[in-house]
């Protein structure tokens, strides 16, 4: 297989996705770096070639059909403009976008007004402000812009916020309601064409998400109460059920959502089920 009929697949080099998407990536299967100063890694046997960039600018090159597919954050993905849109969620990286300011200071959006916001976010700030009918003037900063109102470059900021740790430390409390939820996201151009190998990408993508969020559950359980267990356990399709060479019992196989692992075995045991074995998913195609 030639470079150019390689999937060309954009991930993160650095910052909170870089190694949450390699992650999942390699767990999909894939080749992934080892040396962080790598750019540029073919996979043929893969039918892939990642290139490693910064994550702020994946949606450019993915948007102008330079790279085929690429992962970065929804709210990078908004600021950006690019013609680029979201194919599948990934369900890590999730942050919400937030206004903060000095404590007790602001309570409201239309004190914003004739004020100065900081964000690294400018794009995704504008277009907020615009919605809500808000003038003020944005300050485009790099990072660590809950400084900004301490050394009175700022009155107030819009930034990501996951556990609030670094607002707090500042010294800063939000206000209003969120601007945007984000989270990391495969992305591919507006204009592109159907693909068979952005197809297998996904799925095999969903199938790494599948495999973390659910674990297999079996258990036996007397025939009579079978209806009774499955309600409790109806599994993605159907619960596979198959006779127990003692008469009068069933052995069942069902996924569960991980979370709900030891509530449901709790259930299942009260209703009379026993042998109720967890076993994790390594690989699935749902
Ligand atoms: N603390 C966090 N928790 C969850 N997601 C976060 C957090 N910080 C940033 N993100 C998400 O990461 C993406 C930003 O990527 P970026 O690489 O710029 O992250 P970063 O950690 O700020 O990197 P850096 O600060 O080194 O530039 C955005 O989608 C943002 O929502
Ligand atoms: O609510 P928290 O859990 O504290 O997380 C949010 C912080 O994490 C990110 O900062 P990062 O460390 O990436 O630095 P940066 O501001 O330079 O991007 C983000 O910009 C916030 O500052
Ligand atoms: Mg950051």
């Amino acid at each position: 297989m030639t470079s150019s009929e390689l999937l060309r697949i954009a991930v993160p080099n650095k910052g909170s996705l870089s190694e949450p998407a390699s992650g999942m990536l390699r767990e999909a299967g894939y080749r992934q770096r080892n040396d962080s100063r790598e750019l540029v890694l073919q996979d043929p046997d893969n039918g892939a070639e990642f290139f490693f960039l910064r994550p702020r600018d994946i949606a450019l090159y993915v948007g102008s059909g330079r790279l085929d597919v690429g992962i970065t954050g929804e709210d990078l993905l908004l600021d950006s403009g690019a013609k680029a849109s979201v194919v599948l969620p990934l369900g890590f990286a999730r942050s919400t976008f937030r206004f903060a300011a000095a404590k007790g200071s602001t309570t409201s959006l239309a004190e914003l007004n004739g004020r100065r916001i900081a964000t690294a976010y400018p794009g995704l700030l504008a277009h907020y402000l615009d919605t809500k009918a808000i003038r003020a003037e944005v300050i485009k900063l790099d990072g660590a812009v809950e400084t900004a109102v301490r050394l009175d470059v700022a009155d107030a900021i819009a930034d990501v916020v996951e556990t609030g740790t670094t607002l707090r430390a500042a010294g800063l409390e939000i206000f209003g309601e969120p601007l945007f939820q984000s989270q990391a996201v495969l992305i591919r151009g507006v204009d592109a064409q159907p693909s068979p190998a952005v197809d297998q990408l996904i799925r095999r993508l969903q199938g790494v998400m599948i495999a973390r969020q659910y674990v297999l559950m079996d258990y036996d359980i007397s025939d009579e109460l079978v209806e009774k267990a499955v309600a409790v356990t109806p599994g993605f399709q159907s619960p596979t059920v198959s006779p127990l060479r003692t008469a009068g019992w069933s052995a069942v196989r069902s996924m569960v959502p991980r979370r709900d692992t030891n509530r449901i075995m709790d259930e299942l045991w009260d209703i009379g089920a026993r042998a109720i074995l967890v076993t994790d998913i390594h690989a699935c195609r749902l």
